[in-house]
């Protein structure tokens, strides 16, 4: 008998995204022992609603089709679950599959075939979930067009953001981590539960996203030079070393936002808080992808 497995499909996720009826045979060439069953996202209500079709369908497997916006929707829903998830990425940066080594549709089957299932950290941040990356300060425009660029538009990227960062004040934050207090000044403060952006870029090169653990990085690039030092650092994946960036690892953290500077979780703008705690929340779900170390270990 075949096993169930339920997709959760989002249409308008990504560029080119390929339709359902291409899915539904590839599906049938690449997982030829499921019998897939699938749910169409409409951007209303889809939390609820997967949670009852999964209810209903009793899936063995949960495959997402979509972007990191509809990996989160999925988790959030499925949490109480502990069902494996596959993502398959058709979104236009699927960031946090690249953190599991799912960077190409293909990847997924892989993963499938193999069998490959393991436990993912997450951080709960107040009553919300980060399963990638989240901060403080990192202007949303300048994510979204790194995450556009292919590798051939990365100068002309550096070059157009460079006045960006460079006219970039750095802000005040204070961290607790473990008891201690630390002041930080910084241009970017980010929570890191996955190692890479979208591109690619290492922010987190060892960063593990399955060991109970997470990491705040503070990055304040003062120079031009500096700040394209730190990008070429994050693609070569020596962050670490450089002057201007600093990270802790840790379980737990409280960050006082001093400077009332705007805050993101996995994408999702999140206002201006004072103050968050963030906290690990260790193998919260499991997954289906090819990597289990960090990218630089
Ligand atoms: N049928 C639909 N019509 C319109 N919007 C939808 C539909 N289904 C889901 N959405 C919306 O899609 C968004 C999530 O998209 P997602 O982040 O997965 O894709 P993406 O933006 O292409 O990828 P990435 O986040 O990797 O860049 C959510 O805002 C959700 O409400």
């Amino acid at each position: 008998m075949s096993k169930v497995c339920l997709f959760i499909y989002n249409p308008i996720s990504g560029e080119n995204s390929l339709d359902e009826e291409s899915l539904i045979e590839m599906f049938q060439v690449k997982l030829p022992l499921y019998q897939v069953e699938v749910f169409v996202t409409t951007g209303k209500d889809d939390e609820s609603k997967v949670k009852i079709e999964f209810d209903r369908v009793k899936p063995e497997m949960v495959l997402i089709g979509g972007g990191d916006g509809t990996v989160k929707m999925v988790a959030k829903s499925l949490r109480e679950e502990n069902v494996p998830l596959c993502i398959v990425p058709l979104g236009s940066a699927n960031g946090l599959a690249k953190c599991m080594g799912i960077h190409m549709i293909e990847d997924a089957w892989e993963a499938i075939r193999d069998h490959n299932i393991y436990d993912v950290d997450a951080i709960r941040i107040g009553d919300e979930l980060c399963l990638h990356l989240s901060d403080f300060g990192f202007n949303a425009n300048l994510v979204r067009r790194f995450e556009e660029k292919d590798g051939r538009g990365m100068l002309a990227y550096i070059q157009s953001s460079v006045s960006e960062i460079f006219n970039m004040e750095p802000h005040r934050y204070l961290l607790t981590i473990n008891g201690e207090s630390h002041k930080v000044s910084a241009k970017m403060l980010v929570i890191a539960n996955g190692d890479q952006y979208g591109t690619g870029a290492l922010i987190n090169c060892n960063g593990k996203i399955n060991d109970g653990k997470f990491e705040i990085i503070a990055l304040n690039p003062e120079s031009a030079k500096d700040y394209i030092r730190m990008t070429l650092a994050m693609f070569r994946g020596d962050l670490e070393e450089q002057k201007d960036s600093k990270i802790w690892r840790c379980e737990r953290c409280e960050i006082e936002n001093v400077d009332d500077i705007e805050f993101q979780i996995d994408g999702e703008v999140m206002g201006t808080p004072k103050k968050v705690i963030a906290e690990i929340e260790k193998h919260a779900f499991r997954f289906v992808g090819l990597k289990t170390k960090a990218v630089c270990q």
